[in-house]
């Protein structure tokens, strides 16, 4: 059984680890960088993602996972998560993590859309994935490493770079665990090949 953390530094941790039980992983709530040597995956989280760079880098979380990645092994970044994945946020000098080579916007569907929930076509998962949308980031523009696996509206909201994957919108609020399963799916396949 694959292990995969999540980074539990602040936002929605208890609701990622049941979805990867459910997807049939074993979930580790990450509080100390040492824990990462034992995990084949990490997600990071939705919540605020300013709150949750803070906190990555007074407890050395960015070298650390820097690192982490370095060695192919795979992060899904939610919402939040997503910003702190991204290379480049759009009004902001510094990134945080700045692995995946995109720009991200956030907050970016306004007040009235501030939160909702749609059913959404993702590519390579058969029917569509239910994603609950709050105060979410969109992705403006990625390179050409980067598969887009999804649109809502003309915005890309899910996408792929190698072992690197983000939703801009909370798939483990609802008990659609596919994107789970699919990241599970990446960590298997990611450690075959180490
Ligand atoms: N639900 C979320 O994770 C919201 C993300 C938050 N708006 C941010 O900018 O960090």
């Amino acid at each position: 059984m694959k292990k995969i953390g999540v980074l539990a530094l602040q936002g929605a941790v208890a609701e990622h680890m049941r979805s990867i039980a459910a997807a049939g992983g074993e979930p580790v709530a990450v509080k100390q960088t040492e824990q990462l040597d034992e995990l084949d995956g990490l997600i990071i989280p939705g919540g605020e993602s300013t709150t949750i760079g803070k906190l990555m880098r007074k407890y050395g979380f960015m070298e650390a996972i820097r690192e982490f990645a370095a060695q192919g092994k795979p992060l899904f970044g939610t919402c939040a998560g997503l910003i702190v994945l991204a290379k480049r946020i759009e009004g902001q000098e510094e990134a945080h993590l700045g692995l995946m080579d995109m720009t991200v916007a956030r907050n970016a569907f306004g007040r009235q859309r501030e939160s909702f929930e749609t059913d959404l076509p993702v590519k390579g998962i058969e029917d569509p994935v239910r994603a609950v949308f709050i105060r979410a980031p969109l992705i403006k523009e990625v390179s050409p490493e980067v598969d887009v696996l999804s649109v809502y509206k003309d915005e890309i909201v899910t996408a792929r770079q190698g072992h690197l994957l983000v939703s801009s919108y909370h798939p483990e609020l609802t008990d659609d665990y596919r994107l789970h399963a699919y990241f599970l799916k990446m960590a298997e396949e990611a450690a075959e090949n180490r």
